[in-house]
Order: structure tokens, then C-alpha cells, then sequence
């Protein structure tokens, strides 16, 4: 039995390791206190050890001063709902092609099942949640999308170009953060699903990312951070990129590197840093306290996305 008690210098060590790894992030702590992360929790990273782990981190970062905002997704957890209820579903570059049965099922996964697993996780964490959606208190007015496709024309040796109905897809028009920063004020964290109200009442699909890149955009947030299935942004030959700006974006995209679900993320982090966000990041959910790991270390994690303007 004695084997398992660590010795003396044993148990320094690791207590020397821990009170390092708290020093190495004073400078963040003090750079990010009082100040707005966007967290952006994708459906493909949601899995019960994963969600415990990601709650404890939001947990955390409103314990050191810090203002989390949760904005969800949960379109796997869409997908399998619509397929027992036999509905059909496709995707036009990431966005979900959604009819008006599509649309009432979106919302009861995101708003009724996902937003409150969430909370409950944040609440099993010890800390206490407002779960939302956009339609509450004005948060997000949407607007509908529509999409051009171009499909390659053999005969002609260009393309044609058509308009898709994406039918009840929005985007936020306009963004009323005050219900975000009560909660915050009051020691809530607010958990926002991504469904919004048209002009006219309409319930409007929107893509989690879109919706917290425009909230991260409106609340000038220091972090927009976006947790998905995979380590970032990777490059022709499957390796993490680092960093990334417009340019670079615009090059991965049209050598057909960036696809499906990546395509809105990474418009979604431009659009957010050009709105007043400071840096968008993409990074592996499905890592044990990835974000923790971001923001308190030296090295971070994933993809940095910023504007080329801010260098
Ligand atoms: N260049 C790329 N680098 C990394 N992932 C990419 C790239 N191009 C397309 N993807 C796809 O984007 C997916 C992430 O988007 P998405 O499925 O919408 O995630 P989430 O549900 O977390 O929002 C990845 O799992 C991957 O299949
Ligand atoms: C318009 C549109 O595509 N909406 C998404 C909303 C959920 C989402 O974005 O979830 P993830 O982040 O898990 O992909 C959908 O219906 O799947």
C-alpha cells in the first residue's frame, strides 16, 4: 500500500507543477478579467464527459472574472430527431435546407432539449445558467438567407449559377445584447440557442456559429471561440493551421480545402472580428478542458482567426 502514497519530493513536485501552471496564467486572468468570451459549443462535440468537462470550464472562467456567453448548436442531435420522425434532410454549404416541419422540430431540439442539458451541466458544475434563445427579450431579429450554388456547366465550360431557397434559415439582423449583459451582472451565465424571430414572428433556423459570431460581434468580445470535432483548421495535408486572416481563408477555400460546416465558421470569424470581436478561435471540443487550455496558456490551442487589418 505504501507504493501508492507519492513521497516528499513527489508530492512537491506536483504541487510546484500546479502552482506553475496557476502562474502562467496571472497574465491572462488579469488581461481577460470583467471582459465577454463567446463560447460556441458545436453538437458534434457534445458528449456526456464532454459536456461535464466543458461546463466546468465555463464555470471556472466566470469564477476568475470573466463574462462567458454559451451560444449552441445541435445539429447532429437535429439530424437524428428529424430521422425518427422520418423527415428528410439536406445541407446547402453547411446550412440546413429547413422547411416549416424542419424549422419546428430545430427548435424544439436546440430550445427545449439541448439549451436546458446544458444549463443543467453548468448548474452540476456549480454555477448558475440562464438558458435562452434569440427570440427572447428582442436578443436576435433574424432575416432569411438564400444561397448562390454554382455548379460546373460541361458544355459551356463554365458554371451556372442558382439562387437555393433554404426556406426558414435566418441570419441575425439585428442584435440586443442587454438581456446578456443583466444575466451576466446578476452572476448568471447566459446559454443561448440559436433560433431567432423574424420581423413578422417568424421562427427562423440559424447556424449556432453564425448566431455567436454576431453576438460575440455586437458585445466587442475579447474571444469568439468556437468548440467542434476537430483539432482547427487544417491544411491540404491534413496539418493544424495555426493562424489565419482573410486572405489566407479566401486561398484555402477556393483550392477546395475548406468545406461543409467549415465554411460559415470561418465567415462567421471574419465577420466577427470585423465587427469589434478581437480574435475568433476554432478548437477541438472534444479535448479535455480545451479551453482552459486556450486561454490560460502560453501556447493555446487550434485556430486564430483575425482580421487582416488588426495584424
Ligand atoms: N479545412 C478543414 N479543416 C478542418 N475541418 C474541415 C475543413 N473543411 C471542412 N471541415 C469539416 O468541418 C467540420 C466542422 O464543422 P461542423 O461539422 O459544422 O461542426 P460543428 O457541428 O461542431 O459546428 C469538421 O468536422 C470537418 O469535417
Ligand atoms: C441553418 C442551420 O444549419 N442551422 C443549424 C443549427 C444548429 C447548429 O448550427 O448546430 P451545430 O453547431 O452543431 O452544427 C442546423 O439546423 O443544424
Amino acid at each position: 500500500m505504501s507504493e501508492t502514497i507519492p513521497s516528499a519530493s513527489e508530492a512537491s513536485l506536483d504541487a510546484g507543477a500546479k502552482a506553475s501552471v496557476l502562474i502562467e496564467a496571472l497574465p491572462y486572468l488579469r488581461r481577460y478579467a470583467g471582459r465577454t468570451f463567446v463560447v460556441k459549443y458545436g453538437g458534434h462535440a457534445m458528449g456526456d464527459t464532454a459536456a461535464a468537462s466543458f461546463a466546468q470550464d465555463v464555470v471556472l472562467l466566470k469564477a476568475v472574472g470573466i463574462n462567458p456567453v454559451v451560444v449552441h448548436g445541435g445539429g447532429p442531435q437535429i439530424g437524428a430527431m428529424l430521422g425518427r420522425l422520418g423527415v428528410e434532410s439536406r445541407f446547402v454549404d453547411g446550412l440546413r435546407v429547413t422547411d416549416e416541419a424542419t424549422v419546428e422540430i430545430a427548435e424544439m431540439v436546440l430550445s427545449g432539449a439541448i439549451n436546458k442539458q446544458i444549463v443543467a451541466a453548468i448548474h452540476a458544475a456549480g454555477g448558475r445558467a440562464l438558458g435562452i434563445s434569440g427570440k427572447d427579450a428582442g436578443l436576435v431579429r433574424a432575416r432569411k438567407v438564400s444561397r448562390e450554388t454554382r455548379t460546373p456547366d460541361y458544355q459551356s465550360d463554365s458554371a451556372i449559377e442558382q439562387i437555393v431557397d433554404l426556406g426558414f434559415v435566418g441570419e441575425p439582423e439585428t442584435v440586443d445584447p442587454n438581456v446578456i449583459t443583466m444575466a451576466t451582472a446578476s452572476g448568471l451565465i447566459p446559454v443561448i440557442a440559436p433560433i431567432g424571430a423574424g420581423e413578422n414572428g417568424e421562427t427562423f433556423n440559424i447556424n449556432a456559429d453564425t448566431m455567436a459570431g454576431a453576438i460575440a460581434g455586437a458585445m466587442g468580445a475579447a474571444r469568439l471561440l468556437l468548440l467542434t470535432d476537430v483539432a482547427g483548421v487544417l491544411d491540404g495535408d491534413g496539418k493544424l493551421v495555426t493562424e489565419l486572416d482573410e486572405a489566407k481563408i479566401e486561398a484555402l477555400r477556393s483550392e477546395g480545402v475548406i468545406t461543409g460546416g467549415m465554411i460559415p465558421k470561418l465567415e462567421t470569424c471574419l465577420a466577427a472580428t470585423r465587427d469589434g470581436c478581437e480574435a475568433a478561435v476554432i478548437l477541438d471540443g472534444r479535448v479535455p478542458h480545451a479551453m482552459l487550455l486556450e486561454f490560460f496558456t502560453a501556447s493555446g490551442a487550434g485556430t486564430l482567426v483575425r482580421a487582416a487589418e488588426n495584424g
